[in-house]
């Protein structure tokens, strides 16, 4: 398989248009991530991409191969997909290695490739076990492993770890993708957590309604978003009244520059930045400002800043955090984003 191309995908259920207009570009063994809220389809893309469904208008091509456009339909079994989806979907009857073999044609020489898979997900040892044996996460790795043994050219993992807590799903998604990225696997990883999109992909497609809002490297959709909703979806942000003119915008926090390569809109704008580039120094260029409120959150603490009639939360480590009432001077560290204030 090589480059898949998703082009001008749409799909109803009955009168609602579910997806509208997808466009996305998966390079052969990249991984992509999906991030979006709840409800904006990312489970109906992975499942027309899987072959699930059928669509009523667009195309998807693995390299030169349709495999869905109103006309075509490659049925799932002749994808070459795996799949993982969220949790719960082992057989419980069966072992870890009953589950694995499920999934391989009998040609195969089923034994060595289960052998290969266990070892590849960490499982080694596990295979006579059954689902309820195993923890959630080893749970997981199985559904991985049973989906990684017809050796699939791509993967589709739909927040395969959700049920996890935070630390342990975040350890467990890099080992996977880790795995995936090993036998040069293309990935297609759905997921609502910012960090986790971050940490893993090459490319972060953002979805809102159906739409892509943008598909770029993960450093590019965090600090150049293509809209505040992207902004809003991707982490914490800031977002200022303000002037644009050329590759300046002015606010509270002064006179910013734009990222290479933007431009502010002209006249009134609306102005953001990331909470951590805002630096408070006792002295120095800046903006002056008041400490007015603390709020202790353990390995950090919420300064409260007065800069004249605004209030602006700074996230500092608790032990460098200012006194109350400590007066002192607000900057920016990097560059912003400013769009259009909007008019409604
Ligand atoms: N078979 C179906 N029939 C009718 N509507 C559906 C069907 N499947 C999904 N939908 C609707 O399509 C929209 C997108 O659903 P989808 O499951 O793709 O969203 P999602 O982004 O994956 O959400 P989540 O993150 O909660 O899993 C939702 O409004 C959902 O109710």
């Amino acid at each position: 398989m090589s480059h898949i191309v998703i082009a001008d995908l749409h799909k109803r259920y009955d009168a609602v248009e579910v997806l509208r207009g997808i466009e996305l570009s998966i390079p052969q063994g990249s991984v992509l991530a999906l991030l979006g809220p709840s409800g904006c389809g990312k489970t109906t893309l992975l499942r027309l991409i899987a072959g699930f469904e059928p669509l009523e208008q667009g195309r998807i091509a693995f390299g030169a191969h349709v495999m869905a456009s109103p006309t075509v339909f490659v049925p799932p079994e002749r994808r070459g997909i795996g799949y993982v989806p969220q949790e719960g979907t082992l057989f419980p009857h069966l072992t870890v290695e009953g589950n694995i073999r499920f999934g391989l044609p009998r040609h195969a020489d089923r034994r060595r490739r289960i052998d290969e898979v266990l070892a590849l997900t960490g499982l080694d040892g596990l295979g006579r076990r059954y689902p309820h044996e195993l923890s959630g996460g080893q749970q997981q790795r199985v559904a991985l492993a049973r989906a990684l043994a017809p050796n699939p050219a791509l993967v589709l993992l739909d927040e395969p770890f959700n049920a996890l807590d935070l630390d342990l799903r975040r350890s467990m998604c890099e080992d996977v993708i880790g795995v995936l990225r090993n036998t040069g696997t293309t990935s297609i990883l759905v997921t609502h957590d910012p960090g986790e999109a971050f940490a893993v992909s090459d490319q972060l497609a953002v979805m809102q309604s159906g739409v892509i809002m943008q598909c770029a490297r993960p450093e590019t959709v965090y600090w150049q978003p293509a809209s505040p909703a992207v902004a809003r979806l991707t982490g914490a942000a800031i977002f200022l009244p303000g002037h644009g003119l050329g590759r300046t915008a002015t606010c509270a926090l002064g006179a910013l520059p734009l990222h290479d390569g933007d431009e502010a809109p002209g006249g009134a704008a609306m102005v953001m930045v990331r909470p951590e580039q805002v630096q408070w120094q006792a002295d120095g260029p800046g903006v002056p400002a008041r400490v007015v409120r603390h709020s202790f959150r353990g390995d950090h603490t919420l300064v409260g800043l007065a800069l004249g009639d605004m209030r602006l939360d700074l996230r500092m480590p608790s032990l460098a955090a200012p006194p109350l009432d400590a007066q002192g001077h607000v900057y920016i560290l990097g560059a912003c984003m400013a769009w259009p204030e909007p008019t409604a």
